[in-house]
């Protein structure tokens, strides 16, 4: 192991990353909430402010992706679509197979200018999340409880609401509705016999329910779908504590543009429009397991400075402060404050280590995990 990579290995290390992320996201989130009376004096300035603050919250995870780790990010596309990227809002379909998928998708957001906009259908349990969720409050991000009877009215209101959005967006939806597990694979393929729908072997079955209301609500706003398939080379299995310990991966992500007017309207084509083009995502699933790329040309944007520019201005910020506190802290040789800072310190970690555990699929719902009884008929 070489001296960079041993010192990208230090805990001492994480916890200074987690302590400017938190740090900054706190404060971030506190400025969201200044933002309150700007809405109903301007609604599309306190949008516009919001994309910004978020962005430099994001986009420090995206700086620990880019820079820290130097994961390499391959785009498969068509040169004739490429210019449109960033310049229109589209609907994003995804694989859900990764534990950083969502951190692969915020850094093409980034690449592409639309990170600070980027909007999911994310389910309701993230809201909770520190930093991210209440940020995500103030950027309109839609939230599903994954009961359709509660979803169909809030999903549909929350996406009509982003008709007047000032900036582009991409709008990203998980139609698995949860990770990849071999057991979640196996139950929503008997779900597949039952429908008379052949399977698929890299994907969940995809529910259709959330892909039918967000292109029905952003018909006339989002000018196409973006069907994106993700992997990792050499079949591994990225995760944000590989990040934090500067594991470089690569990514490759595979993107067709699909117009939205040539999706189906009705509920039923709709649906089955998308069992299609999950078949069609698997076949290129297989292809990449083949050969090792997708199909077609690379046309990849680079990576650009500005998060990592953010995330050193954050920490010139807040590191400053705490060393000069630390300085303090041991001449002081107060036994009770040294105590309550190692005490914090704990807490930090144990906060962050619960906040990683989010994207663990280990410790993932069991949403998609019961099995279900199956009717024929
Ligand atoms: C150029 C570059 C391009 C791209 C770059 C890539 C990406 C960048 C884009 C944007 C980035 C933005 C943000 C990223 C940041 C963070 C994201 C992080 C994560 C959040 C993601 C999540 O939280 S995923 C979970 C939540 N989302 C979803 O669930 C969406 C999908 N779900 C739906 O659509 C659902 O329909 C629903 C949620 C709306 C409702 O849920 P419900 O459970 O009620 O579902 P259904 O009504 O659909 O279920 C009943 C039907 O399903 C059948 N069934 C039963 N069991 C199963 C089973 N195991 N598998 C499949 N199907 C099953 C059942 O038979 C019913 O069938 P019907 O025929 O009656 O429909
Ligand atoms: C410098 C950086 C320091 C890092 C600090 C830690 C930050 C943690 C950020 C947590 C972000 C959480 C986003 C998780 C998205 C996700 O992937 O959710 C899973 C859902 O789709 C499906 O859930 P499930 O049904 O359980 O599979």
């Amino acid at each position: 192991m070489g001296l960079v990579q041993m010192l990208k290995s230090q805990f001492v290390l994480h916890l200074l990353m987690v302590y400017v992320f938190m740090a900054s996201g706190v404060i971030v989130n506190l400025l969201q909430l200044c933002t309150l009376p700007l809405w109903l004096v301007s609604k599309q300035l306190a949008r516009k402010v919001n994309i910004r603050l978020g962005y430099s919250i994001m986009s420090q995870m995206v700086a620990l992706l880019e820079w820290w780790s130097a994961t390499e990010c391959t785009l498969y596309t068509d040169p004739k679509s490429y210019p449109l990227y960033g310049k229109e809002n589209a609907i994003v379909v995804l694989n859900h197979n990764f534990e950083i998928d969502f951190l692969c998708g915020w850094t093409f957001c980034e690449r592409f200018g639309v990170l600070g906009s980027s909007k999911v259908l994310a389910k309701k349990e993230l809201a909770y999340v520190p930093v991210i969720g209440w940020m995500w409050y103030f950027l309109e991000i839609v939230f599903c409880k994954r009961r359709w009877e509660d979803d169909r009215k809030t999903v549909a209101e929350s996406l009509q609401n982003l008709h007047d959005y000032p900036e582009n967006f991409w709008f990203l939806l998980h139609c698995e509705g949860t990770r990849f597990t071999p057991k979640k694979h196996e139950i929503s393929m008997q779900v597949a016999e039952s429908k008379g729908l052949p399977k698929l072997k890299y994907h969940l079955l995809p529910r259709t329910k959330g892909f039918w209301v967000t292109v029905q609500n952003l018909r006339g706003n989002a000018a196409a779908v973006y069907d994106s398939t993700l992997n990792f080379r050499n079949n591994e299995a990225p995760t944000l504590l590989g990040l934090l310990n500067g594991k470089k991966y690569h990514a490759d992500l595979y993107v067709r543009r699909i117009p939205l007017d040539t999706i189906p309207e009705g509920e039923a084509d709709c649906a089955a429009w998308l069992h299609k083009l999950y078949q069609e995502k698997d076949s290129f699933q297989e292809h990449y397991a083949q050969t090792g790329r997708f199909p077609g040309p690379i046309k990849s944007p680079p990576r650009r400075p500005w998060s990592l520019i953010n995330w050193l201005c954050w920490s010139c910020l807040l590191l400053f402060p705490l060393f000069l506190l630390f300085a303090r802290l041991v001449s002081s040789g107060s036994t009770v404050t040294i105590a309550t800072t190692v005490a914090f310190c704990i807490a930090v970690s144990v906060g962050a280590r619960w906040m990683i555990g989010q994207t663990e699929i280990d410790r993932g719902s069991s949403y998609g995990n019961k099995e279900v009884s199956i009717n024929n008929n």
